[in-house]
């Protein structure tokens, strides 16, 4: 049967991959990035994830000028996060755009394609590893077009875990992040690892090389695609609340088996940011 969305899906690779030359040359750029903040002193901003965005959204717009956008830097300029019914593009330009500003080596273009707030397709491109992750919902998870699997370790104890560190650095959510990270450190876990970007992380649990991802202040541009890919690599994902993920709740866990999920969710001392469908715009 024909697949009603593989040309948007094809547009979103070759515009990832546009993003990540754009990204690329960047970096080679001799002239320093003009960084701006956001919500937070932490929280960064360059031109280059502002024109990145806006090279994606124009150019999904040439060609499907009736699609819906939910774009990192868009909604940073006030247009609305709202999530419809209609087929919306959640676009994060750059994610790990502090990596980015600082040349550490993960950063990658992260777009995900929901219709009747479903994901369809999700699309991450590491692009300094020049990795093209990809899943179709239904259809499996890939990696420069290799299928992706995650690992079938059931055991947390034989497991390394991806978590970070988030933008807020009030004392009390600092604490939250720390009482977490010391709890799953001591299960003991093998070990603890963050790439810098949420979509990589869930990439890193699709292909297999770290057996659960968790993070609190995500929003929903961070993880859209890499939901998909993980769970099309056969993975699961649950809030850190130990319900059901929720997009917009700014929280998740992304793990390669339930039982490593809930283990993990039982160490996690969670809370609630504002959701991004509850926020005011310029957030
Ligand atoms: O670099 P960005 O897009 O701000 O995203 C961060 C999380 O908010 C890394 O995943
Ligand atoms: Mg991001
Ligand atoms: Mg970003």
């Amino acid at each position: 049967m024909a697949d009603l969305w593989q040309n948007a899906m094809d547009h979103a690779v070759s515009a990832a991959r546009h993003a990540g030359e754009v990204v690329r040359e960047a970096l080679r750029d001799d002239r320093k990035q003009t960084v701006m903040t956001k919500s937070s002193s932490v929280d960064l901003v360059t031109q280059t994830d502002q024109k990145v965005e806006k090279l994606i959204i124009q150019s999904v717009k040439e060609k499907f000028p009736t699609h819906s956008f939910i774009g990192e830097e868009s909604v940073s300029a006030g247009e609305p996060l709202l999530l419809t019914d209609a087929p919306t593009w959640i676009i994060d330009p750059i994610d790990g755009t502090t990596n980015f500003v600082h040349t550490f080596p993960f950063i990658a273009v992260s777009i995900g394609f929901s219709v009747n707030k479903q994901m369809e397709f999700g699309v991450v491109y590491s692009c300094l590893e020049d990795k093209m992750y990809t899943a179709r919902r239904g259809r499996g998870a890939f990696c420069n077009g290799e299928p992706l699997q995650v690992s079938h370790q059931e055991d947390i104890n034989q497991s390394i875990i991806a978590a970070e560190f988030g933008s807020t650095r009030d004392a009390e959510t600092v604490d939250k992040i720390f009482i977490s990270l010391r709890r799953v450190l001591s299960l003991p876990v093998h070990g603890i690892r963050g790439a810098g970007t949420a979509a990589i992380n869930m990439c890193l649990v699709a292909s297999g090389c770290v057996e659960a991802y968790y993070e609190i202040g995500i929003h929903v541009w961070d993880v859209a695609a890499g939901s998909l890919i993980v769970s099309e690599a056969g993975g699961v994902l649950l809030d850190t609340d130990g319900g059901p993920a929720d997009l917009m709740s700014r929280r998740i866990v992304a793990a390669n088996r339930r039982i490593i999920a809930e283990r993990l969710v039982k160490e996690i001392e969670t809370f609630s940011p504002i959701r991004d469908d509850a926020a005011p715009a310029n957030q």
